[in-house]
């Protein structure tokens, strides 16, 4: 059985962002009617409740209970992650809260109620139309104006986009025909024995104007993404495809300071096999985008002062909000190429929307174009291999939408490939019995077996600070990631404050110092805000090792760069023996303790369970109750979103 949660969203350090009423600060006094109501079971928060009765106010009209309460269901659902919030569905998409005995309205009383609401359809009083309602094969969906026509804006560019892309194929060939493009592959993607799917993937990149790279970790997205970007130098460029040919201007981007360094370095560290420029920097996509903080039009380059780039690339896309997605796709020239890379399966943007999922599970009926079915058809017909599966025609489907997911694991395999993927698919029984399996890469342990855990984790802690006594950066680096734990809140018994001082006593039971207030050789860093004067961002982590003299240095390292500053230069820092899965994002351990919240926790869901299982390259130890784990993976994050369904027929707004 697969339940979903809409009710929760993690902001990104792990606390959960709860939408019970906590307390009496979250209750609004003098509300009436039913959002009262599910405002003091906790179902709703004061803001959901102010917002709908300031909507109420500014429209001018008379309250009605049931437009009330969808309004600030569709408040509270923003809040949740989700775009927009389904009419038909409010009791199931509630999970926290004390639900039971609420006065829930039927669904067809609401739904009629919000048709006929001026909320939605103006009235006299102004043309203000705040909500807006959509009819859809799954069932009506609700939104706040502003993400509606966000959302709409994506769709329309997307669409646009999708129906312009043979335009480009041509552009693409005028020289030499389908046969340059296919000699551009074969120069940068040889083919083997079976279908290549990175192949597939660049071959559609290069033929299409929005192509989506999706893959789990270490399927080779970044490796991808450099020789894509190495295919249209050698097409549009001078045709000599070295480093110093000016070849088309290329952006590359990621929501965070942290994605954009390092899909920078992995791009950098290709470069001169591949003949980029090794002047390709990543920045943010809000810099990319020219954002200036204070100003007033929120970026320098929108629909129209468009960005003067012709292929933009933008990695970790899983984090892009609805709205910085639509931001970008209004500032990209219609003619440039988009490639988005990222993992669908990933914990989604801490803002509502996860639109990289939409996109890869949004119906399409888009056909490939003759040329690019041509170019990956001997991969299309293939055989499998033990690598990589056979492609069946859902995929090819995919591919025509510009969607290409990678499947074979470079980085990792074996029992973790196996258990991350059934904690995708869901299959809670697969999961439980892999982790129950002896495997030498698996284990499932009670909050009472502890023992290996403590053990690996003083040992991790004595090693890490032996070699940083020693001033052995290279060996402190290697230690820092040997093993983390993970934890998916930031308070409370399964959270990181806990788990962090339980890791701590542990060490200093086993003998290690940990001082108080100094910085110490072998203390884990983990950076909490972003310092671009050090190059250093949310979520990087490096450790302190002794210098030359004695005195203490912080290394951190990214790709194969390292960076040394000495700690005091650290603005926003903290010591790290535990920390939230989100922060985990974007790295890699040779094994994982994942501290599961107790079974009711709405953080716990498959996509927290995914992206912490996929941080272990050797071991992962799940900590918690068999119960706990299989409410994880049977929750899934249900983020509403009309991109994913065909809209019918929209109420005015
Ligand atoms: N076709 C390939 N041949 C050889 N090595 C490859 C190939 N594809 C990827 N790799 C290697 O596999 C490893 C993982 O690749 P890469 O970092 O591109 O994966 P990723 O999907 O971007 O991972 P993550 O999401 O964790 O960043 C790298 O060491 C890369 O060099």
């Amino acid at each position: 059985m697969t339940t979903s949660v809409t009710g929760t969203q993690d902001p990104g350090d792990g606390s959960e962002r709860s939408v019970r009423a906590a307390g009496d600060a979250q209750l609004v006094s003098g509300a009436r009617g039913l959002v009262a109501e599910f405002n003091r079971a906790g179902v709703l928060d004061a803001a959901d409740v102010h917002v709908a009765r300031r909507l109420s106010a500014l429209a001018g009209v008379p309250t009605v209970d049931e437009v009330e309460l969808a309004a600030a269901f569709a408040v509270r659902a923003v809040r949740a992650g989700s775009v927009c919030v389904e009419l038909d569905r409010l009791r199931d998409i509630v999970f926290d809260g004390d639900t039971e005995g609420l006065p829930w309205p039927d669904p067809e009383t609401v739904i009629a109620a919000v048709r006929a609401s001026p909320l939605v359809q103006g009235s006299a009083a102004g043309p203000l139309r705040p909500l807006c309602l959509v009819d859809t094969d799954e069932g009506p969906l609700l939104y706040l104006d502003r993400y509606h026509r966000q959302e709409n804006t994506v769709r329309r560019i997307l669409d646009e986009r999708g129906e312009s892309s043979d335009a480009t194929d041509e552009r693409s060939d005028a020289a030499d025909g389908p046969g340059r493009v296919r000699d551009a592959l074969d120069r940068y993607f040889p083919r083997g024995d079976g279908p290549d799917r990175q192949r597939i993937a660049a071959a559609v990149a290069a033929t299409t104007r929005t192509s989506v790279i999706a893959g789990g970790p270490g399927t080779g997205k970044t490796h991808t993404v450099a020789r894509v970007l190495a295919v249209l130098r050698h097409l549009h460029g001078s045709g000599r495809g070295d480093a110093a040919d000016d070849g088309p201007r290329i952006a590359l981007c990621a929501p965070t300071g942290r994605a954009a360094a390092q899909l920078q370095s992995a791009v950098s560290a290709q470069s001169a096999e591949i003949g980029l420029p090794d002047t390709l920097s990543a920045v943010t996509i809000h810099r990319l985008l020219g954002w200036a903080p204070g100003s007033s039009s929120r970026f320098r380059h929108h629909a129209t002062n468009r960005l003067p780039h012709d292929v933009v690339v933008v990695d970790e896309t899983s984090m892009v909000s609805l709205t910085l997605m639509c931001r970008l796709l209004e500032a990209i020239r219609p003619d440039a190429r988009l490639i988005l890379v990222g993992d669908p399966d990933q914990l989604a943007s801490v803002d509502a929307g996860a639109v990289l999922a939409d996109l890869v599970a949004r119906p399409s009926a888009a056909r490939l174009s003759a040329h690019t079915a041509e170019l990956i058809r001997p991969d299309v017909d293939a055989p499998a291999t033990d690598d990589e599966p056979a492609v069946d025609a859902a995929e090819t489907e995919g591919f025509a939408a510009g969607v290409v997911r990678l499947r074979r694991r470079r980085r990792f395999g074996g029992d973790i490939a196996a258990v991350a993927d059934a904690v995708r698919i869901g299959d809670a029984d697969a999961v439980v019995d892999l982790m129950r399996s002896g495997s030498s890469a698996l284990s499932l342990v009670g909050l009472d077996e502890l023992g290996e855990l403590r053990a690996d984790v003083t040992g991790w802690a004595v090693d890490l600070q032996r070699a940083a006594t020693a001033g052995d950066v290279t060996a402190a680096l290697d230690l820092l990631n040997r093993h983390r734990v993970l934890c998916a809140h930031r308070e409370g018994a399964a959270g990181v404050t806990r788990w962090s001082r339980q890791v701590q006593d542990w060490v200093r039971d086993a003998g290690a110092r940990i001082p108080v207030d100094v910085w110490y050789p072998g203390q884990p860093l983990l950076i909490t805000a972003n310092d671009p004067a050090v190059e250093l961002y949310n979520g990087d982590t490096g450790v302190v090792v002794a210098g030359p003299r004695g005195e203490p240095v912080a290394a951190f390292r990214r790709g194969v760069d390292r960076r040394q500053v000495h700690p005091g230069l650290l603005a926003d820092v903290q010591s790290v023996y535990a920390m939230t899965v989100h922060r985990s994002q974007g790295s890699q351990y040779r094994s994982v303790s994942i501290i599961l919240p107790p079974e009711g926790s709405s953080l716990l869901t498959r996509e927290l369970l995914y992206t912490a299982i996929t941080r272990a390259a050797a071991h992962v130890r799940i900590v918690g109750s068999v119960e706990a784990l299989r409410a994880g993976v049977d929750r899934k994050v249900l983020r509403a979103s009309g991109l994913r369904s065909v809209p019918r027929h929209t109420s005015a707004g």
